[in-house]
């Protein structure tokens, strides 16, 4: 059987009198790169920050490569987040007062790595991702493509098991958007991240290896039916 990496049991999750998640199922194989699709507001970003360890589930289970993790408290799942998992946003979020260098480098330098050892483990990623030249940019003077595959290079510097992706091509062009999912598709592979990628177009869904629709809150298989 294969490795579960990641699992949702019967998540449920509300804000407010919203019922953001109804009794979620997911299960995530290691290194399979999954897509949750979906209409706005069904329930996928609350998902994925549960699956991360952002939320906490008010019941129900999330386990990561056979522990239970809802339950750790705030410094276990943040210590979980900061070590084994990579994260990719909407807009980039780099941090402006740093170079695109020193943004990539930055989850080595809260892992603890020296400054020099994780500007030296930073570079490949600017050739990788055709970067080369821009490594002391700020995000103000990078396009959006060129500040997500910066984005793309700091969610996968510190070879996470597990890349979470939510919309990351939703403010880029088509053809920007296609040139971040190969990278991110072939990274990801390349050093065996599992990716679990929020996305609501089916072109970017394509990249992954299996498709799941959340609507209303609860995870369906990917069919004619829920998709209609
Ligand atoms: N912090 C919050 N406070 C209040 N309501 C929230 C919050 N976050 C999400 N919701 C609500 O929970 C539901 C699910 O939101 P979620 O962001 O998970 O949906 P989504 O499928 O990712 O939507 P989209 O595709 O528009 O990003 C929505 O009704 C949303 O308005």
């Amino acid at each position: 059987m294969t490795e579960m990496l990641l699992e949702a049991r019967d998540v449920v999750l509300s804000f407010g009198r919203t019922q953001a998640l109804r009794g979620a199922e997911l299960r995530v194989a290691a290194g399979e790169i999954l897509a949750i699709m979906g209409p706005s507001g069904s329930g996928k970003s609350t998902l994925l920050h549960c699956l991360a360890g952002i939320l906490v589930p008010e019941s129900g289970e999330i386990h990561f490569d056979g522990r239970r993790i809802d339950n750790l408290g705030e410094t276990g799942r943040s210590a979980l987040r900061r070590d084994r998992f990579g994260f990719v946003f909407q807009f980039g979020q780099l941090v402006p007062e740093l170079s695109a260098e020193e943004n990539v480098a930055l989850p080595l330098l809260l892992n603890g790595v020296r400054r020099t050892k994780a500007l030296a483990e930073a570079r490949p990623w600017f050739d990788r991702l055709g970067l080369d030249g821009l490594e002391e940019r700020r995000s103000g003077e990078l396009s959006g493509g060129q500040a997500q595959r910066v984005a793309l290079a700091r969610g996968l510097v510190a070879r996470p098991r597990v890349l979470f992706a939510d919309e990351p091509t939703g403010a880029l062009d088509t053809l920007t958007g296609e040139q971040v999912m190969d990278l991110m598709v072939s990274s990801a592979r390349e050093q065996g991240t599992t990716v679990v990628l929020v996305t609501h177009e089916p072109r970017v869904a394509a990249y992954a290896d299996r498709e799941v629709i959340v609507r209303d809150g609860r995870v369906h298989a990917l069919t004619a039916e829920a998709v209609a």
